[in-house]
């Protein structure tokens, strides 16, 4: 059935945020993980979006906070089971996206065997820009994405570098998770992750496309 929702503002919806890792090499090996050979899926709640205006917040049980800057899929179309053809048909468009880590704290879970869930999913751990309609991005493995930390650039990629393609991600996770309009898919990020600190500036654009900033604060436990 047709929604009265506009998928513009995806963010208000309170639909899954699902997040793709280790999709670029050179980012999975500064991290000393292998390359995969499957997709890495992870979740986060859609109280993890922060808007441009409001702070990112340094978790209180966190002392190392990573920005991950990452190109998002707004879906368009609910889904199971897509087939890789008519990926693209569900996709509405997409978003800048940073992927909030507290990478201290991601470590520990990895030690233990426990899920990433206080590293990735805390409050404001999903900065997002406003919806890119599917038009102005005719081929979304040809953007050059970046980051920086008070104008230093941090983070350098291009979307080509991917491992897995974005009709492929649609296609293999819609074959666990049923995809719904207003969901995004975080599709991983490239290298140069690294820590930010309280009143930081994080700048992160698609070139040609859109930039956005965000200051850090650090949360009151
Ligand atoms: O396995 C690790 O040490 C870290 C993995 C990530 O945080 C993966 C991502 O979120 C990503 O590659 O974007
Ligand atoms: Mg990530």
């Amino acid at each position: 059935m047709a929604s009265s929702k506009n998928v513009t503002t995806f963010w208000e919806w309170g639909r899954k945020i699902i997040c793709v890792g280790r999709n670029y090499a050179e980012h999975a090996m500064e991290l000393k993980n292998a390359i995969p050979t499957e997709p890495v899926l992870f979740l986060k709640p859609s109280s993890a979006y922060v808007k441009e205006g409001a702070p990112v917040l340094v978790p209180y049980y966190s002392n190392n906070l990573h920005h991950e800057v990452e190109l998002g899929v707004v879906i368009g179309k609910q889904g199971v089971s897509i087939s890789q053809k008519a990926a693209m048909d569900h996709v509405a468009g997409y978003a800048l996206c940073l992927d909030m880590t507290a990478r201290d704290i991601q470590d520990e879970c990895k030690k233990k065997g426990m899920p990433w869930t206080l590293a990735k999913a805390f409050n404001t751990s999903c900065p997002v820009s406003d919806f890119i309609s599917k038009e102005r991005i005719p081929d979304p493995h040809n953007l050059k994405i970046w980051l920086k930390v008070n104008d230093q650039l941090r983070q350098e990629g291009h979307t080509s570098s991917m491992i897995f393609s974005i009709p492929f991600l649609v296609s293999y996770i819609s074959s666990i998770i049923a995809l719904e309009e207003g969901d995004l898919i975080l599709t991983g990020t490239p290298k140069g992750v690294a820590a930010v600190k309280e009143h930081d500036e994080i700048h992160a654009g698609l070139d040609g496309i859109l930039s956005m900033k965000f200051t850090v604060q650090k949360q009151n436990p």
